[in-house]
């Protein structure tokens, strides 16, 4: 069996960025830019007053004379000349400062009457000015290349004022969950050995927060010339297909099986891990093929560790593992001869292993947040220790 580092090399070996394409920047949330963006204005764009107050030429103004105020400055609409020497304007927070100011007095400290306005002592020395380009210039570069533009980086694109982006076309994933005993969430109830479909619709919601759209999600019944067709069709539709179960060495085990008709070749078939030993990823043609194990835990763990770094890699990122250390909070139990990735949650005092590890736990996902990635043979950690964790 094939090791989980050797698994992720062949991932980063098979897997390549989908091809390149140009969106408006209001559809950006979540894709991957293929190309840096670069500011094509500084900001702020002009030294602009960061309070509402006056601006003046502060050498000009000592506290308690009478000072003519000169006009107005807004944002968008800056004072019209240059400032009169021992004058104020009336300017707002973001309004370009008037030639010949080189500060602002906070409102707070100026009494007006008419167009006159006194200043009490204690206004400076600070200038309340935020310089042109003190955040960036133009011609900066703000986000590079394979950055995932979130709230965040959606800040800086549309701050650099471009209005379209570069970014790598989506990955197109259909999802297919196998056994007949599978039934729509709300419907199992009906009968008496049926259970709920609980992973397709997970890994869907995981395979969206990745980057990747959704084409199809359907479940199939343990028939392999119907399992077959399916897998024609959902090839069709999608860049990578993921098949949930079926995945181990049972009979009615036809995860694989059902590629076969369309050019299945493995890339990796089980692997020395725990959960998740029968996870396996093909190539029918131009498409991939993940199959995930049918218990719901191994199911969500080898999402995690397989198709979140694949969709980032078709996305044009590097689909590496950002593992971190961490404290243990609770006792970590020895492990056999696979490698384990223990499912635990961020306690106050650290990570906190969840106590049922068992592959078909679903209740308890819901507590899980971070996987604790154990070598094979490791004797049990106390609390206390330093573990290699990934947000799960
Ligand atoms: N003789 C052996 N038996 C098994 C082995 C083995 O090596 N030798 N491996 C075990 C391991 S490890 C796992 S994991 C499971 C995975 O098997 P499959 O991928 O074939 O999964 P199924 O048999 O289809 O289902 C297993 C289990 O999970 C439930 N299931 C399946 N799909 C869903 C779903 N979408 N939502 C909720 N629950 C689901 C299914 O009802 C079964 O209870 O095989 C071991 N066996
Ligand atoms: O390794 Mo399986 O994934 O035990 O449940």
């Amino acid at each position: 069996m094939k090791t989980f580092g050797e698994a992720s090399a062949l991932i980063a070996s098979h897997v390549a960025p989908l091809e390149i394409e140009t969106v408006p920047l209001s559809a950006g949330a979540g894709r991957v830019l293929a190309a840096d963006i670069r500011a094509a204005i500084p900001s702020p764009r002009h030294s602009v007053s960061a309070m509402d107050g006056y601006a003046v030429r502060q050498s000009d103004i000592a506290g308690g004379e009478p000072v003519q105020v000169a006009g107005e400055a807004r944002p968008g609409a800056p004072f019209a000349s240059v400032l009169p020497a021992g004058e104020a304007v009336r300017i707002f927070t973001g309004a370009p400062l008037p030639d010949g100011a080189d500060s602002v007095i906070m409102q707070e400290y100026a009494q007006r009457d008419a167009d006159t306005v006194w200043f009490a002592a204690g206004f400076g020395p600070a200038k309340h000015v935020r310089q042109r380009g003190s955040d960036f210039e133009e011609g900066a570069v703000l986000l590079r290349r394979g950055t995932r533009l979130d709230a965040k980086t959606l800040v800086a694109a549309a701050a650099a004022d471009v209005a379209e982006i570069t970014v790598h076309r989506q990955p197109a994933i259909a999802i297919i969950a196998t056994g007949d005993e599978l039934a729509e969430p709300g419907s199992a109830q009906l009968a008496p050995y049926a259970i709920p479909d609980s992973t397709s619709l997970a890994i869907a919601s995981l395979a969206q927060d990745a980057g990747a759209c959704v084409t199809s999600r359907c479940r199939g019944q343990d028939d392999l010339p119907a399992l077959e067709r399916q897998a024609g069709e959902l090839l069709e539709s999608a860049d990578i297909v993921i098949v949930i179960g079926g995945a181990s060495v049972g009979d009615r085990d036809f995860a694989k099986p059902m590629f076969a008709p369309h050019g299945l070749e493995l890339v990796f078939d089980r692997l020395a891990i725990k959960p998740g030993k029968p996870v396996w990823l093909g190539r029918a043609g131009a498409r991939l093929v993940l199959g995930l194990p049918g218990n719901p835990s191994s199911a969500m763990v080898t999402a995690r560790l397989f198709l979140v770094p694949i969709l980032e890699r078709l996305q044009g990122g590097e689909g590496y593992h950002a593992w971190r250390d961490m404290p243990l909070a609770t006792p970590l139990p020895a492990t056999g001869d696979r490698e384990t990735f223990a499912r635990a949650h961020w306690g106050q005092a650290g990570l906190e292993v969840l106590g049922n590890q068992d592959s078909g736990v679903q209740g308890g996902l819901a507590r899980a947040d971070w996987l604790i990635r154990c070598p094979s043979s490791q004797a049990g950690l106390e609390a206390g220790n330093t573990v290699s964790a990934l947000l799960f």
